[in-house]
């Protein structure tokens, strides 16, 4: 029996983290963009792989370069920069089919002088990083944008009750628990009219507001998500992260319906009321002890009923179910 021939597999390659800091000094009051992004092309590169031949072979470098000379201009919302460099390798060579472009966005503060933000001087933010990816796929283009570490809590309006016990099962029912996470969370962008998975891509006209490819104003859809998440962690008495995890889903969607779809994962940072009973003193849910492993993880997609899911557009984000 002949052993079946070996053959190249899906692939993929281009540079990764490159980290792009735009500075636009165009007054006094300096502004700052500071990015990780990461460019894969896909296409027909088979040559390279099978006779080592790179003549279709954009190098890594020229990748890293692209993302630079692309930020001269300045950068814009994530999404949108994604959506550049992607039209950029996708027109320019014609056996460049698609690809997947990945971008943190990492905020900075003005440093506070005497009441007054500074004009050039800056300190990182303590907020969550922002996350976005752009999937092109043939003439179809899938945006997602995101965030990770946006690390809450809630002292109370969190309990959990009504698991089921059996011999291994230790933990005490609580009707008021802290409630602590870091959620990441990623949305889908709903394809717009017109856009087909095949030609006939929209070339931006019409909508005219957004990041210029017609598309949605990603950085007011972050800003609002952002907030709806954190009010609907607030808001809402938690009978367990998952309903917490639902709830925060289900707001995005009924408040923005340029979000197809949004996943979460989001460790249970358990806080555990410490005995202080060897010391004489009560503790009525007062001091705990943060623990951080094991956590609980809890991760979930919340959707809309009758949208199909385009798994192309996910494929490649770890850590999401
Ligand atoms: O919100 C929670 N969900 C769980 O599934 C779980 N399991 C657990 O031990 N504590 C909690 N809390």
């Amino acid at each position: 029996m002949t052993e079946p021939a070996i053959v190249l597999g899906p692939n993929q390659y281009g540079k990764a983290e490159v980290r792009v800091v735009k500075v636009t000094r165009e007054t006094a009051r300096h502004e700052i963009e500071d990015l990780n992004v990461t460019s894969q092309l896909r296409g027909d590169f088979d040559r390279a792989h099978l006779a080592g031949d790179n003549s279709h072979v954009i190098a890594t470098d020229t990748q890293k370069n692209t993302v630079f000379a692309f930020a001269r201009g300045g950068i814009g919302s994530p999404e949108a920069f994604l959506l550049r460099l992607a039209e950029h390798f996708t027109s320019e060579f014609d056996w460049v089919s698609g690809g997947r472009w990945e971008a943190e966005s990492f905020a900075w503060d003005r440093i506070e002088v005497q009441g007054a933000a500074h004009d050039h001087s800056f300190v990182r933010s303590g907020r969550e990083t922002r996350t976005a990816v752009v999937v092109a796929d043939g003439a179809a283009r899938h945006v997602i944008g995101g965030l990770k570490g946006l690390t809450v809590l809630k002292t109370t309006e969190s309990g959990f009750e009504g698991f089921p016990r059996d011999q291994y099962t230790t933990l005490a029912e609580t009707s008021d628990r802290v409630l602590a996470t870091d959620v990441a969370a990623r949305w889908l962008y709903a394809r717009r009219e017109g856009e087909g998975e095949g030609e006939g891509e929209g070339e931006g006209e019409g909508e005219g507001e957004g990041d210029g490819d017609g598309g949605p104003d990603y950085d007011a859809s972050y800003e609002r998500v952002r907030a709806l998440l954190l009010e609907a962690f607030a808001q809402r008495h938690s009978p367990a992260l998952q309903a917490t995890l639902f709830e925060m889903g289900s707001r995005v969607l009924e408040e923005c319906p340029e979000i197809a779809e949004i996943r979460f994962s989001m460790p249970n940072k358990h806080h555990f009321v410490v005995d202080l009973t060897p010391f004489g003193l009560d503790n009525p849910n007062e001091v705990f002890y943060a623990a951080d492993r094991p956590y609980g993880l809890i991760e979930a997609a919340v959707t809309r009923e009758g949208v199909v899911s385009p798994a192309a557009a996910w494929e490649g984000i770890a850590g999401f179910c």
